[in-house]
């Protein structure tokens, strides 16, 4: 069953086309790569998805429902939420909050009952710190609850901007970049870490990402963007072999270990 499909997606900025007539069909509980040189046009795509960009053309469908007019916090409530290239923490906020942050919008407290402290809601309340103790123990940030989020090393903020976006419950999680910056540990914990969350998260998850083993290693299929246009999909050995994908990209610095 596919949960998100992309028809001929394009954007233009002035006379830029960042994205043209791009084409993606993802499957529920897939895991699904995005990759490309540098200013190929995957931030982009990402940011049309989670309509930070409106298109100019072409259509997004989440579970056939079209995406195209939403605001970004729409989408994030239709069940798309993400993380982003540049780490978007706050900062001077606690580890917890954070999570809380994340979760916000499947609370059903009301502000006036937050004010008056109302039982029910101290409950919602409870509840809410409850599941994001869990999420920060699922995602290995148990002993940093309370640290305030600008002091943690770099490898545990991106993995709490993980944490973060599965707070939302999404459907589909897009990750940009998450293994930017981590050592090898790291980003095998994070490969570790992303392959679980699908089943127990039952999530469809679409990652952009320069870290070819990472990408090789977990991917169901693989898009490779080059100046905007889609100039291959597949698995990943078939990705692996392209001769297209390998004069783009693979062959210029991109590293593939198979
Ligand atoms: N807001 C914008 N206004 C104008 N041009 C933009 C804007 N956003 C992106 N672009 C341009 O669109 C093209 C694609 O950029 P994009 O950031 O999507 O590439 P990318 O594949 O994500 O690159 P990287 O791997 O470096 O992050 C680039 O030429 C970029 O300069």
């Amino acid at each position: 069953m596919n949960i998100l499909e992309v028809k001929h997606l394009t954007k233009e900025f002035g006379g830029l086309t960042a994205t043209s007539d791009i084409n993606m069909t993802v499957e529920k509980n897939a895991i699904t790569a995005v990759i490309g040189p540098n200013g190929a046009g995957k931030t982009t795509f990402f940011n049309m998805i989670t309509a930070v960009y409106q298109p100019t053309s072409g259509d997004i469908l989440l579970n056939g429902k079209s995406l195209v007019g939403l605001k970004p916090h729409q989408v994030s409530q239709f069940g798309i939420t993400r993380t982003f290239q540049n780490i978007r923490l706050f900062e001077n906020m606690t580890v917890l909050e954070n999570v809380l942050v994340g979760m916000h919008q499947n609370l059903k407290s009301h502000w006036i009952g937050t004010l008056l402290q109302l039982p029910h809601i101290r409950k919602i309340e409870e509840d809410a710190r409850v599941t994001a103790y869990d999420i920060l123990n699922y995602v290995g940030l148990e002993n940093y609850v309370n640290e305030n989020a600008g002091n943690l090393a770099y490898g545990a903020q991106r993995r709490l901007e993980i944490g973060r976006a599965i707070a939302a419950k999404p459907k589909v999680l897009l990750l940009d970049e998450p293994a930017a910056g981590m050592n090898p540990k790291e980003t095998e914990r994070l490969t570790n870490l992303i392959h679980d969350m699908r089943t127990k998260l039952d999530v469809t998850i679409i990652l952009i990402e320069h870290d070819m083993n990472l990408v090789m290693k977990i991917s169901d299929s693989i898009y490779v963007l080059d100046h905007g246009e889609l100039i291959a999909s597949g698995k990943p050995n078939e990705i692996r072999n392209n001769k297209k994908v390998i004069e783009a990209y693979l062959g210029k610095g991109a590293v593939s270990n198979g």
